[in-house]
């Protein structure tokens, strides 16, 4: 099958009905129609059928050597530089359709999938370990176009270093080895999109303490047992004029439970080895090629910052001061900061044994650290170029009634009456002040994991040894 249209993607998680908690009900009905998710996933049906565009194809497709369909660049194991290129290029055509506001568009998790078949080498020989098991889940969904959440995280019922001596009752882990699969019960802390794809990527992240708390398997979304709870929507209003982002973008959370879950054997690639679990996360493709990801698309997301920071600026007119000039500064300096590491990870990128090139993940690892730091300043740097505007926002309704024309003349600045002027500060204020904004903050601080371990990560894994033996050269010489 080649890659999917828009409305086959709507059909397909239509059809899965998959356990949806909201607001204490659970969802009924088109998923797509509910209002909760229809602004989402009307977006993501517009990027599949970009896949299709005569004008995009090219970019964003390529041929599968097992079925000669055209299937998306997501889902490609690249091996050379220019495989690289044509991936970073993809994102980012399908970044600029949402501003890089949707962290879990289909291409986030079709990278992480292609990144684990590229890895499947290292679990092969290993016990409870599945490679073929894995290339053919992977085969499954590239070939069908198939949408993926995932979740790793276990619940926050105790980080204290000791939490491992507590019972645990809260964390999914498996309970039962059974003829016909795992049984898994308990928890995961977030999957983002819960409920609206076609499969569940569900792994452990590592730090793993007890065997039934390592696995790794794909199921579908709507498997017996499996519910997604919902936090609140903050696409409430469908207005694109009053929540110009928000009700497009909208990316559900939901936390992720486990109902004596049976996870058929077809569809379990690890389980019960933690070593093997941690080896696969941190010495396998997942890393780099998901930072690659990640990183491409938060460039997008930098530039969209950057022009509505800009317009803000000419829109009122407050371009000559100095500190504003330096506060846009810093925004173009985050941004081409980032475009410089991803640029330099894949120059620096090194082809492995198996043929597969791989970005090299220092620079990654340094991009995605500072966008976690430096994300929540530029929001405040919005915030404080916008001032009062981000308040005398006015919805559409209030233009079209009596009060309009006063509205379109107090309200304008420059040559932009009021109503259009008011747009542009309800997009900043969707950006960087709504329930979505503050969203959008939190989860750029926390992209891939706790600010403050990947800062160790990093210390730990910067080879230190050119800096000091420089300095030790320096002191004998001296
Ligand atoms: C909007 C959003 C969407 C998300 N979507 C997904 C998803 O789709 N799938 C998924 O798997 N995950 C998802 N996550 C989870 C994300 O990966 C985690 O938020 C991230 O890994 C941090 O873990 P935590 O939230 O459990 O924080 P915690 O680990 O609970 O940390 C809380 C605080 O305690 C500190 N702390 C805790 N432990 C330590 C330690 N050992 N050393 C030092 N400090 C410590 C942290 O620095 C932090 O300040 C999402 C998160 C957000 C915010």
């Amino acid at each position: 099958m080649p890659a999917i249209s828009g409305d086959e993607y709507k059909e397909r998680v239509d059809g899965i009905n998959a356990e949806v908690w909201l607001d204490g009900e659970r969802v009924t009905g088109r998923i797509s129609s509910h209002p909760a998710f229809k602004g989402v996933i009307q977006t993501q049906g517009e990027l599949y059928d970009l896949q299709l565009n005569p004008g995009h194809k090219k970019e964003l497709t390529f041929m599968s050597d097992t079925t000669g369909n055209e299937i998306g660049i997501s889902y490609l194991i690249p091996k050379t530089k220019e495989d690289l290129e044509k991936r970073r290029k993809m994102i980012q055509c399908w970044a600029r359709h949402s501003g890089g506001l949707l962290g879990r568009s289909p291409d986030y998790m079709n990278t992480v999938f292609a990144s684990f078949a590229a890895s499947a080498d290292l679990l092969r020989g290993e016990a409870n370990c599945y490679p073929d098991r894995l290339l053919s889940i992977y085969e499954e969904a590239r070939e069908q176009d198939l949408t993926f959440t995932h979740t790793f995280v276990n619940p926050q019922t105790n980080r204290g270093k000791l939490a491992f001596l507590d019972e645990d009752v809260t964390n999914a882990r498996i309970v039962s080895r059974t003829k016909t699969g795992l049984i898994i019960k308990g928890a995961k802390l977030l999957a983002t999109q819960g409920g609206m794809t076609d499969q569940i990527i569900v792994f452990s992240a590592p730090g793993v303490q007890e065997s039934a708390h390592t696995y790794g398997f794909s199921i579908p979304s709507n498997t017996k047992g499996l519910k997604y709870i919902c936090r609140e929507s903050f696409s409430n209003d469908h207005s694109s004029y009053n929540s110009p982002l928000s009700s497009k973008f909208d990316e559900m959370d939901t936390v992720v439970i486990f109902d004596d879950v049976l996870v058929p054997w077809e569809r379990v690639f690890l389980h019960d080895n933690i070593r093997a679990a941690d080896n696969f996360y941190k010495k396998g493709k997942f890393i780099p090629f998901t930072l690659h990801q990640i990183i491409s698309r938060q460039i997008i997301k930098l530039e969209f910052l950057l022009g509505i920071a800009h317009q803000i600026v000419e829109t009122i007119n407050i371009g000559e001061y100095q500190h504003i000039q330096a506060k846009v500064v810093e925004i173009i300096k985050g941004l081409e900061s980032l475009k410089a590491l991803l640029h330099y990870s894949e120059c620096q990128a090194e082809t492995d044994k198996s043929g597969t090139i791989v970005p090299s993940v220092q620079p990654l690892y340094v991009a995605i650290n500072q966008t976690q730091e430096l994300y929540p300043r530029l929001i405040e740097i919005i915030q404080l170029i916008g001032a009062s505007g981000l308040m005398t926002i006015p919805h559409e309704k209030t233009f079209d009634s009596s009060v309009g024309e006063e509205l379109n003349h107090y309200l304008r600045a420059g040559d932009w009456k009021g109503k259009d002027r008011v747009a542009l500060f309800r997009l900043a204020w969707d950006l960087t002040m709504s329930s979505f904004g503050s969203r959008q903050t939190l989860y750029e601080r926390f992209f891939f994991g706790d600010p403050i371990r990947i800062s160790q990560t990093i210390y730990q894994m910067y080879d230190e040894k050119p800096s000091i033996s420089f300095v030790s050269r320096f002191l004998k010489e001296s």
